[in-house]
């Protein structure tokens, strides 16, 4: 993905993400019971990952929504992804979004449950805990400045707990959020 943008490998295997033994995987296992009045609860509320992205594997049975922007064609809504069988989803999270200095967009997502059970399991990929993870030079360079203060993945998770959504403003370079 970074290579699209025109980082070239050799300057990925400088950066963080480019050197394996500096890559940190979690794990979660998600199960939604069935529900018999499956409008009146989420399975989970609108939040984005944390990771540089997420791998999603489905039992099959639909309920993760992303939030898609407003367009010419329709107001902001939440779009449900398809759950084809035998596939993987892939989220960017906010790490990612950091490192490419915005280019890849962090995904606002939400589960909804139904009446069949659902079961999930999503894989995280981040840095080690003592990788500061920063927009990369060639992308924050001479068209862009660095829009985001590097920070390290259980930092980012330290802000989350307190500002939820609002953490990467918090890092922008701009803002003057002080860790606490
Ligand atoms: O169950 C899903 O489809 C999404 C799970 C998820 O967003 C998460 O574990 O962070
Ligand atoms: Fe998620």
């Amino acid at each position: 993905m970074l290579l699209s943008l025109g980082v070239s490998e050799e300057e990925l295997c400088q950066t963080p993400i480019g050197d394996s033994s500096k890559v940190k995987t979690a794990m979660h296992l998600n199960s939604y019971p069935a529900c018999t009045n499956p409008d009146w609860v989420l399975g989970l509320p609108p939040h984005t990952d944390s990771a540089y992205v997420a791998i999603l594997y489905q039992n099959g049975v639909p309920g993760l929504q992303v939030l898609r922007c407003k367009d010419d064609i329709s107001p902001t809504r939440w779009v449900t992804v398809p759950a084809v069988p035998n596939t993987f989803v892939v989220n960017i999270g906010d790490l990612l979004h950091v490192l490419s200095n915005g280019r890849f967009h962090n995904v606002l997502h939400r589960v909804t449950i139904s009446k069949i059970n659902r079961l999930s399991c999503a894989c995280f990929f981040g840095p080690q805990a003592d990788v500061k993870v920063g927009p990369l030079s060639k992308l924050a360079g001479l068209e862009q400045s660095p829009l985001y203060r590097p920070v390290t993945w259980p930092g980012l998770k330290k802000i989350r707990s307190v500002l939820h959504d609002k953490a990467l403003q918090a890092i922008k370079i701009d803002s003057n959020y002080i860790e606490g």
